[in-house]
């Protein structure tokens, strides 16, 4: 069965009080689960150190949003992913649109942050996605393909095996305009062909989270399509009562 996975990713978010009051909402009410633990938070690299100090004994897994393509050396103002592993990370966003957008990420430097995330033994979560002039173009699939291959160039496909999916619509982020399932679960199945053509039991396996205006409203019916195997959250992480909600959705 595919790992089901809820991630928020809190973007710039966020204060100690904040957080704490959110981290102890999420702890009581997202119920324990032994073996399987399917949410996590993605924080700003300031409050790595209190978040996981607050998630300990938890079944919610910490993650970072953004993490270095170099190992270590003189590059100011970066973080490794061996720092991000000193905190207990077990996650970490590469290639948000945000970043690709705002910051000139190239799917490259997207690549290469995928690759030095794994090898310190993180889970690189690989955001891809197409822009709403994209999708009216009609080149949808041909981005998503061209987001995939960088990754799988440099890293190989089997390199899979230890990532996540996000498809995360650029049209759909903070929008409040949610892909339908039928559009996301569209896009999902692309991803997991385009992959099961290079290697069929990894693409059977592999988790795709869907990411876009997900709710507490509309996490469910999201989630009940066949390709979709949990979700990206943006503002609705920041609510405790939305994003337990969610969490709640992947597990039913
Ligand atoms: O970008 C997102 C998650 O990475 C989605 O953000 P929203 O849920 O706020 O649309």
């Amino acid at each position: 069965m595919r790992k089901k996975l809820v991630a928020g990713n809190w973007k710039m978010h966020g204060s100690l009080q904040e957080n704490s009051t959110l981290l102890n909402a999420l702890v009581k009410g997202i119920p324990e689960l032994e073996s399987d633990p399917s949410c996590a938070v993605c924080v700003p690299y300031p409050y790595l150190a209190s978040v996981q100090s607050e998630l300990q004994n938890t079944n919610i897994k910490l993650g970072a949003q953004n993490v270095s393509q170099h190992e270590k050396g003189a590059y100011t103002g970066e973080v490794s992913a061996s720092m991000l592993k000193d905190f207990n990370c077990t996650y970490v966003i590469v290639g948000h649109s945000e970043r690709r957008m705002l910051f000139g990420e190239s799917s490259q430097v997207v690549a290469e942050k995928y690759v030095a995330a794994q090898k310190a033994g993180l889970v690189p979560i690989l955001c891809v996605g197409e822009t709403l002039e994209q999708r009216d173009s009609d080149v949808t699939e041909r981005v998503i393909n061209d987001q995939l291959s960088a990754v799988i160039t440099l890293a190989g496909v089997n390199s899979l095996e230890n990532a996540i999916v996000a498809y995360e619509p650029v049209w759909a982020i903070g929008t409040g305009k949610t892909a339908t399932p039928q559009q996301a679960q569209e896009i999902h199945h692309f991803i997991r062909q385009g992959i099961a053509a290079q290697n069929e039991k990894l693409a059977a396996g592999m988790t795709i989270l869907y990411g876009g205006s997900v709710k507490a409203s509309n996490a469910a019916e999201l989630f009940a399509m066949s390709d979709i195997d949990g979700g990206l959250i943006g503002g609705a992480s920041l609510i405790a009562d939305d994003f337990i909600a969610i969490c709640k959705a992947i597990r039913s």
